[in-house]
């Protein structure tokens, strides 16, 4: 096949309109319209300047004139995802890459398509690109990009976008349009196979190389429609288990049952019925690009947000004694004490952003201090024996490997060995998350970034903090203000993305997070341009 632009009519934009598409080291848009208020950001011939930018970074980062390069391509479930893949197909010729797609796969497997040695799947691919919004709403799409080196970060998804708009600039010149991408070719291969390949070996080789080491286990899966369906019938079956009572396995753009994402109160709430329903001894959910996920054990208990960590911790100390974890900033102080005192490792609270975590278990580990596991609350994890790469599916094989190295001990079915690893966590009965605006167009803030304002309030609650003997601001801490009180904490910082200020309270009663609550409350009172009515809501409601 010969890769040749879209006809589509170009839109005038300009630099400021492509690095406006920037989400931290995603790229992020709008991709299909019908959306008041959400004018299409991603239409063909940008995405086309994206992939083209790519192609040109990915050429200069691996100096390769004389060599033609290929990049894998895939996709998650969303209506937008074909005209994206060919979008970017195209796109990618104009640079002179080869182009090879996996159609529907998770982001994990791409990252993953650069490190497999294995020709007859024209791997390994110099570049892949994942083409996915996550979690949020059908009419979004965006991409994430990989190396062998992992997801390109911040500053190179600044420059691609900055190369992406000179691209576009040309575009206008039809002449130039036709006469690119003529000597490109584009292939499909079926990647997954590979991939899950890839997963169901290694719970055999921890197993004892056991052909069937989950037989017996019940285990049923949500994918939200989206795109990790597979690892029921592509992972858990061949394992031996039995995956009936499995749940919205069948990519669906429009996530017509609940929104893909562990986060999500509807969406823990779906997994746990299904477990319950079917009397499964576990329950597996990930969000739609599969580089997260959660689990609920045969009881209907939950292992996500703090529980996760603690399980995979437990499980990780367990291979390295007395190792660091790095996790996210929002972790509640009842998994530092059970990571530190019950398991006798290391907790490094760093800040928010799974790549922030990675990046700093990565920089720890070149300093000589030993980490395996950097993990976020949100469900993303990364193992060092797994290249430091997120991936909700191989955090669950770290899960299956327990069951079933369990069960080859003789130790029984169910999932009460994982139950028993998080024995002692302390939980706070409360915890919540508030999100408070800025207005980003408030007179107060001059005209100037958001993030100056958002920084000045976090400053003023610091000196307010000074004076309350209830108060204590935590000694070490990566972003915004953690202060500890009433018997509970709380942790106010900037979104990594957004104009928000997230709040993040946890206490031993609603009445100790209300304390917390009126704590900020005072002390933003005057900053007009913050939406401060989850707060009000939260310290009337006692
Ligand atoms: O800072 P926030 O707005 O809470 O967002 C923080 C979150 O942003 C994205 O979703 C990233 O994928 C997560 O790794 C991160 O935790």
């Amino acid at each position: 096949m010969e890769a040749a632009l879209s006809s589509a009519t170009v839109p005038s934009l300009d630099r400021t309109d492509f690095l406006k598409l920037q989400n931290g080291s995603d790229i992020r848009g709008v991709a299909v319209s019908g959306v008041e208020g959400e004018p299409i950001s991603l239409p063909e011939p940008v995405t086309e300047a994206i992939a083209a930018a790519f192609g040109q970074w990915l050429i200069h980062k691996k100096k390769a004139e004389s060599r033609k390069l290929r990049v894998s391509v895939g996709h998650d479930s969303r209506i937008s995802a074909q005209t994206l893949l060919e979008a970017v197909s195209r796109g990618l010729g104009v640079s002179g890459l080869d182009v090879v797609q996996f159609g529907l796969a998770s982001t994990p497997a791409m990252f993953n398509s650069t490190l497999t040695e294995d020709e007859s799947f024209l791997c390994p691919a110099d570049g892949a690109i994942m083409i996915t919004a996550s979690h949020l709403p059908y009419n979004r799409n965006g991409f994430k990009f990989f190396t062998s080196d992992g997801g390109l970060g911040k500053v190179d998804i600044k420059d691609i976008l900055e190369r992406a708009a000179d691209i576009y600039k040309n575009f206008s010149d039809e002449r130039l349009r036709k006469s690119q991408g003529e000597n490109s070719s584009i292939k499909k291969v079926d990647y997954m196979a590979v991939y899950t390949d890839g997963l169901v070996k290694a719970v055999r080789r921890a197993a004892g190389d056991l052909e069937k080491p989950l037989e017996g286990f019940h285990i049923v899966v949500d994918a939200g429609n989206g795109a990790g369906g597979f690892f029921a019938a592509k992972v858990l079956e061949p394992l031996g288990a039995i995956t009936s009572g499995s749940q919205f396995l069948e990519p669906d753009g429009m996530f017509p049952n609940h929104i893909p994402n562990p986060e999500d109160k509807s969406a823990m709430e779906a997994i746990t019925k299904a477990v319950l329903d079917n009397k499964a001894d576990l329950g597996i959910i990930f969000d739609t690009d599969v580089d997260r996920s959660a689990a609920v054990d045969s009881t209907g208990r939950e292992f996500n947000r703090n529980r996760l960590i603690a399980l995979l911790s437990a499980i990780v100390l367990e291979e390295h004694p007395g190792t660091t974890i790095v996790t996210d900033s929002v972790t509640s102080d009842g998994l530092t004490l059970f990571i530190e005192k019950k398991l006798g490792g290391k907790h490094l609270r760093f800040k928010r952003g799974y790549k922030n975590v990675i990046d700093e278990a990565i920089r720890l580990n070149s300093t000589g201090e030993e980490t395996h596991l950097a993990i976020e609350t949100s469900g993303h994890g990364a193992l060092k024996e797994n290249h430091w790469l997120d991936d909700g599916a191989y955090l669950m094989v770290k899960i299956l490997n327990k069951l079933a190295s369990a069960r080859a001990a003789g130790k029984g079915t169910g999932s009460k060995v994982l139950t028993d690893l998080v024995d002692g966590l302390e939980e706070p009965k409360v915890a919540l998350e508030l999100r408070l605006k800025i207005d980003k167009n408030h007179p107060d803030l001059g005209g100037k970034d958001f993030r100056e304002y958002g920084e000045k309030v976090l400053q003023h609650v610091s000196n307010s903090i000074e004076t309350n003997p209830d108060l204590k601001t935590a000694p070490v801490n990566f972003e915004g203000i953690r202060v500890s009180g009433f018997g509970g904490w709380f942790l106010l910082r900037l979104s990594l993305h957004d104009p928000v200020l997230p709040l993040n309270i946890e206490a031993q009663s609603e009445d100790d997070a209300v304390k917390l609550g009126l704590v900020v409350a005072s002390a933003v009172k005057h900053f007009n341009a913050l939406d401060t009515s989850a707060l009000s809501k939260l310290t009337h409601s006692s």
